[in-house]
C-alpha cells in the first residue's frame, strides 16, 4: 500500500539553503526563514521586526533603497545585489530575488549567499587590473599607485607599501608608501625594514596580530598603536624582489590568515608586473642618456627643448641655451689615452651639472658636445651669467689619473625668442656662436 504523506510546503521551506525574506512597505523584515541564520549570523527573531537597512553594507543603502521602490512599484527584480554586515562583522555578498506581493503589501523575496563567486570574480578582476596596469601605467610610481588601489579593492589596504630589495647592495628601499599613522609619530623607511628583511631572507609571508600577543619580533613592532602587520613576498623570475607590506592601526581591524591568502595571491601578477615596469624603465632611461656620463642625450635634450619652447610659448617667457665644446679634446686622447678621455668626460658632465639649477638641464649630445637647457629666466643677462659661471668653474685643472688638466670650453648662446622659433634653429644658432668663438681663440693661439 503506498504510503499517504502528506505535504508540507513550510517544512521544506526549512529545509532551503536560500533565505526566503518577507519585507513590509516600511522597509522592516516580517518574515524570514531558518536559512537567514545561516546566511546573516542572526537568527530570523533577531531580523524580523528590524528595518532592513540597519543591516546593509552603508555603501549600499541608497542603491537598495531604489530597487526598493522600483519593485514596490511593480517591477520583479530576480538579480540584485548588494552587501550585507553580518552579525560576526563579516561582509556577505547577496542575490536577491524578489518582487511586490499587492494583496500582502510585501516585498517577497530570496536571497543566495554568493560571497565566494564574489571573491573568485574580484581575484580574477584584480589580476586582470593589476596586467592592464603593468602596460597603461605611464611609470613605476604611477604603477604602486595602481597597485594600492587595486589591493584596495581586495581587502583593507589604508596603510600600504611596496618595499623592494636590490640584490647588488642587499638593501631594502621603500619606493610607495602610504600611511595613516599620526603626523606627530612619523614614520621613517628604515621601521619598515627589519620585517620586510625577515620576509626577503624567509622568502615567506609574516603575518602579526597584536591581539593574539605574539612575540615582537622586531623594533617596529614596539609601537603601540600598530595592531596588525602583514608582508607578502614579490616573488618573480629573478627570485624574492621585495616584500608588499599592510598596517593597521585600528583595534577593530586586524589581518587574518585569509587576507594574507589574498595578497598572496596576486603578488606574484604583481611582482612581475614591477619586474616588467622596471625593465622598460631602464631601456628607457638607456634610450634617453648617455651611458659614460649619465647626462640626457640627444633625444632627451630634443624632448625638454620643446617642453621648454610649448611652455615659453604658452606663459609668454624666456629659454636660452648654451652650446659647449672642448678645446682640442683630440689631444687629451691622442696624448693621455681613451680612457683618460672617458675620466675626463665625466668630470666635465659633473662640473656642468654643478653650474646650473635644478630647473636646468645639461645634455651630452656628441664626443664632447654638450648643451645647457635654461628655463623659468626673465632677461637674456642670465643666460651670460651662466655661460661665465661655467668658464669660471673650468678655470680650475681636473684632476684626472693623478694628471691636473686644464679644460677650456668654447660656448656659443641661444635665446628663444630672439634666435630661433623651434629648436633646431636655436640648436643651429648656439652652434654657430659656439664655433664663431672657438675660431676666434684660434686666432688668439695662432698670433
Ligand atoms: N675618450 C673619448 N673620446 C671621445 C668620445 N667621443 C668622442 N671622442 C673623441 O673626441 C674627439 C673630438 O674631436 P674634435 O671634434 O676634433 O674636437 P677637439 O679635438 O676638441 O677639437 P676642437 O673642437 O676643434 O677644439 C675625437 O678625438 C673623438 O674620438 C668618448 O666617448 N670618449
Amino acid at each position: 500500500m503506498a504510503m499517504n504523506k502528506q505535504l508540507n510546503p513550510a517544512s521544506f521551506m526549512e529545509l532551503l539553503l536560500d533565505a526566503v525574506c518577507a519585507v513590509d512597505s516600511d522597509g522592516r523584515f516580517v518574515f524570514v526563514s531558518a536559512a537567514g541564520e545561516q546566511i546573516f549570523g542572526y537568527t530570523p527573531e533577531e531580523m524580523v521586526g528590524h528595518s532592513m537597512l540597519a543591516f546593509i553594507h552603508p555603501a549600499d543603502r541608497e542603491r537598495t533603497l531604489a530597487a526598493a521602490g522600483k519593485i514596490m512599484a511593480g517591477q520583479p527584480n530576480p538579480h540584485f545585489e548588494n552587501r550585507y554586515i553580518r552579525k560576526d562583522g563579516k561582509v556577505v555578498h547577496i542575490m536577491w530575488s524578489a518582487r511586490w506581493s499587492e494583496s500582502n503589501q510585501m516585498r517577497i523575496a530570496v536571497a543566495r549567499d554568493v560571497t565566494e563567486r564574489k571573491r573568485a570574480e574580484s581575484m580574477q578582476a584584480a589580476l586582470f587590473a593589476i596586467s592592464e596596469a603593468a602596460h597603461a601605467a605611464e611609470n613605476l610610481p604611477a604603477l604602486y599607485q595602481q597597485i594600492h588601489q587595486i589591493i584596495g579593492e581586495l581587502l583593507p589596504a589604508q596603510n600600504f607599501a611596496v618595499a623592494l630589495y636590490d640584490a647588488a647592495s642587499q638593501q631594502l628601499s621603500v619606493p610607495y608608501q602610504v600611511d595613516t599613522r599620526p603626523a606627530d609619530a612619523p614614520l621613517t623607511p628604515p621601521d619598515l625594514c627589519a620585517l620586510g628583511n625577515q620576509v626577503i631572507t624567509s622568502g615567506q609571508p609574516l603575518l602579526w596580530q597584536r591581539q593574539l600577543n605574539q612575540p615582537e619580533c622586531a623594533a617596529e613592532l614596539d609601537d603601540p598603536l600598530l595592531q596588525s602587520w602583514l608582508g607578502v613576498p614579490l616573488c618573480a623570475s629573478m627570485g624574492v624582489t621585495g616584500v608588499l607590506i599592510l598596517k593597521s592601526y585600528h583595534a577593530s581591524m586586524s589581518y587574518t590568515l585569509q587576507h594574507q591568502e589574498l595578497l598572496q595571491y596576486v603578488s606574484t601578477q604583481i611582482a612581475t608586473a614591477i619586474e616588467r615596469k622596471q625593465l622598460h624603465s631602464r631601456l628607457q632611461h638607456l634610450a634617453q642618456h648617455d651611458a659614460l656620463t649619465g647626462l640626457p642625450n640627444r633625444a632627451l635634450l630634443n624632448d625638454k627643448l620643446q617642453n621648454a619652447l610649448t611652455k615659453a610659448i604658452r606663459h609668454n617667457s624666456r629659454v636660452a641655451l648654451l652650446y659647449l665644446d672642448l678645446d682640442n679634446f683630440k689631444h687629451i686622447n691622442d696624448s693621455l689615452g681613451h680612457t683618460t678621455g672617458d675620466l675626463l668626460l665625466q668630470a666635465v658632465a659633473s662640473r656642468l651639472s654643478q653650474c646650473v639649477r635644478g630647473s636646468d638641464s645639461v645634455a651630452r649630445i656628441g664626443g664632447d658636445e654638450f648643451i645647457v637647457l635654461i628655463e623659468n629666466h626673465l632677461r637674456p643677462e642670465h643666460a651670460s651669467l651662466v655661460a661665465e659661471k661655467i668658464q669660471q668653474a673650468f678655470a680650475t685643472p681636473i684632476d684626472v689619473n693623478a694628471c691636473a688638466l686644464q679644460v677650456h670650453v668654447s660656448v656659443g648662446v641661444a635665446h628663444f625668442p630672439e634666435h630661433g622659433s623651434n629648436g633646431q634653429q636655436l640648436l643651429s644658432h648656439a652652434d654657430d656662436m659656439m664655433y664663431q668663438m672657438k675660431k676666434q681663440r684660434r686666432g688668439q693661439h695662432a698670433r
